[in-house]
């Protein structure tokens, strides 16, 4: 589904991705973990092609093409959505009007709004006066009613109450056609025809929404290189118990 090689991107100048390796393969869902300012939203934004994130060297092939050069509206169309960790207000625009112009799905946006508690945010400007927790719903609601193949989701449960990340949860796992326990649903032979596979990365610092979403396999970015990659829910324990330098630490003597 996705295929990174060999990334380098720099920011203002500066190379903030130093040569990054990653894939992920149709139906499968990955975590990436990292220190603050370690590079992993400019990752997600430069798999969606922003401007502002230079791609210096290496390349990013999606569904087997080469996107490096693809504008974000063609990378959308292609079939990958991204839910911001701090989206913009946008006076002036309705929800209503957003989500009705990213709709590629038949479930009508009525009960995706309702199922998120969101009804009553449609005829709103856009994250304008929204709360934390409200404005990742409406990034969800966007994300649902795009129904990309891959789903990149940066922090989804930060600013997030302890009843609203079990709704995100669900619904994340809607929107990846995956059950709680993380088995994609919908295996009809039409489906599996088509081979249509929804894959997704999802950027935590907490892991609280992995007891809600399943993860096949966690990343750890230190300073724009991938230090460790392996069992999400391990590299989780570990982190918590000795920190990112150990971690990184036992990455390297493994390595060696
Ligand atoms: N527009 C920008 N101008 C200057 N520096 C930037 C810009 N965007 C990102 N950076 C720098 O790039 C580095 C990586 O930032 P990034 O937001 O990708 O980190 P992160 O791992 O997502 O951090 P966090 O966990 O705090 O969200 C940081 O040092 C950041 O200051």
């Amino acid at each position: 589904m996705l295929y990174i090689q060999n990334l380098h991107v720099e920011v203002e100048g500066k190379e903030v991705i130093h040569g990054l390796n990653l894939e992920i393969r149709p139906s499968e869902v990955h975590c990436l973990l990292g220190p603050n300012g370690s590079g992993k939203t400019t990752l997600l934004m430069t798999i969606m092609g922003f401007s502002g994130y230079k791609v210096t060297k290496g390349n990013i092939f999606f569904k087997g093409t080469d996107i490096t050069q693809l504008s974000v509206d063609e990378r959308v169309k292609m079939g990958i959505g991204i839910s911001f960790q701090r989206p913009p207000s946008i006076p002036g625009v309705k929800l209503l009007q957003l989500v009705e112009l990213c709709k590629r799905f038949k479930k009508d946006v009525m009960s995706m709004a309702q199922e998120l508690n969101l009804v009553d945010f449609l005829e709103r400007d856009i994250n304008v006066g929204f709360s934390g927790g409200e404005i990742k719903r409406s990034e969800l609601l966007q994300l649902w009613a795009q129904n990309p193949d891959l789903v990149l989701l940066d922090e989804p449960e930060s600013g997030v109450d302890v009843e609203n990340i079990i709704l995100i949860g669900r619904i994340i796992n809607k929107i990846l056609e995956r059950n709680e326990l993380g088995i994609p649903l919908g295996e009809t032979r039409a489906e599996i025809k088509k081979k249509r596979r929804k894959s997704g990365l999802v950027i935590t610092h907490t892991g609280t929404i992995l007891n809600y979403v399943h993860a096949d396999k966690g990343h750890v970015l230190v300073e724009g290189r991938l230090a460790c990659s392996g069992n999400p829910y391990e590299i989780f324990r570990y982190i918590r118990e000795k920190g990112y330098e150990e971690c990184v630490k036992c990455a390297w003597q493994a390595r060696r």
